[in-house]
């Protein structure tokens, strides 16, 4: 409640001030957010300071230098709420980009330097959203956002699926026989395994396949090629050397969106939602979980463990020698069902009854269209 009158507190008086007026609306903000803090207690502090600092003209200088946000501008600035900010992670001609655009056609495509940031961006009012890859159908599951879901509050508010379509690209005058390295995103070079095996190429992964382009166009490199976009290769002026490059045409990426606050789930249109939990060790015990989905015909279109990084092992409970025995994981489960079915309400509850931990990470409608 206290950030949403916040906000739109600061929507009202920066909309009163000219942009260059920074101080008069700061002084404002200021006594604005001191009356809210009586009424809101102390959960201020930490918005009000990504209010109080410079507005949006770092942003705007930020993206005048065309680099993505980085964890040093997450403190100074605060989204105007004019269009929909969007964050995503890499830099322009990504396909984190493209799948932002798809999600939200009039958005402001907002860059992030690492996953982190953008999610960070979001808690802190900095954008509205972060569309961020989950899973590849090549490629599998990227796992680092999977730990994030987990250690950011955010909610899962909707998916949209990309097909994503690699080239290889290199500076003109460049052919594919000059070639000895590609760079670009450790996925993209997942996805075009059999292709770089056969040119031999030697892969080194960078933190996303539009970077990887402009690091071989602004290095005017020889010997180096990029895995990225057709975008990418105009964007940065690269040769598009070869097309669709993946090792099979089907190749999607599956993008969550992400937001401060959840959606009401309805069952007006096929719904989905995604679960962590974790639970006891013991024979038969993920199969009950798994149970009372089963048990009431809902469909599971994912599961996926990774590590209790918390509690990463787990001491066998017959006491020999005190080494451990188990290795502890949390599960990630979407099912084909919305939360404001009742069906659904009553499969978590039944799964609370031996679940360790459980957490609803968002109930969204399913992503049916494709690019
Ligand atoms: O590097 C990019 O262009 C991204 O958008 C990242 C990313 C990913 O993280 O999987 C997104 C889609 C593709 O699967 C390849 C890379």
């Amino acid at each position: 409640m206290a950030a949403f009158v916040i906000k739109s507190l600061v929507s009202q008086i920066t909309a009163k001030h000219s942009p260059s007026d920074h101080t008069s609306s700061r002084i404002e903000i200021k006594s604005a957010l001191i009356s809210v803090k009586r009424r809101c207690g102390s959960k201020i502090p930490v918005l009000a300071a990504s209010i109080h600092s410079e507005n949006d003209q770092s942003i705007e200088a930020q993206k005048k230098k065309n680099g993505p946000l980085s964890s040093s501008h997450l403190s100074n600035s605060v989204s105007n709420g004019s269009r929909l900010r969007v964050a995503y992670q890499g830099v322009r001609g990504a396909y984190s980009e493209s799948a932002a655009q798809k999600a939200y056609p009039n958005c402001e495509a907002v860059p992030c330097e690492q996953f982190d940031t953008a999610f960070e961006s979001v808690e802190r009012w900095l954008v509205d959203r972060a569309v961020l890859p989950i899973e590849n159908s090549l490629g599998g599951s990227i796992h680092r956002n999977y730990d994030l879901l987990l250690r950011h509050r955010l909610h899962i508010v909707g998916e949209v699926k990309y097909a994503v379509r690699h080239c290889l690209l290199a500076n003109h005058g460049v052919k594919v026989e000059d070639l000895k390295r590609v760079l670009s995103h450790p996925q993209a070079l997942a996805q075009c395994e059999n292709t770089l095996t056969k040119l031999g190429l030697v892969r080194e992964a960078v933190d996303d396949t539009a970077g990887a382009a402009k690091h071989v166009a602004l290095q005017k490199l020889e010997d180096t090629g990029a895995v990225a976009s057709s975008a990418a290769a105009s964007i940065y002026g690269l040769n598009i050397l070869a097309e669709d490059i993946q090792d099979d045409s089907d190749n999607v990426t599956r993008f969550l969106i992400l937001a401060r606050e959840p959606i009401i789930p309805g069952t007006d249109r096929p719904f989905k939602t995604s679960i962590v939990f974790s639970l006891e060790e013991g024979p038969g015990v993920l199969f009950k979980a798994l149970a009372v989905f089963a048990l009431r015909q809902i469909n599971l279109t994912k599961i996926e463990s990774r590590p209790l990084r918390k509690q990463p092992l787990r001491a066998s409970d017959d006491g020999n020698s005190g080494l451990p025995k188990y290795f502890d994981y949390l599960f990630y489960v979407d099912f084909e069902a919305s939360m404001a079915d009742e069906n659904a309400q009553n499969a978590l509850r039944h799964l609370k009854e031996f679940a360790t931990f459980l957490r609803v990470l968002g109930s969204y409608p399913v992503h049916t269209s494709m690019v």
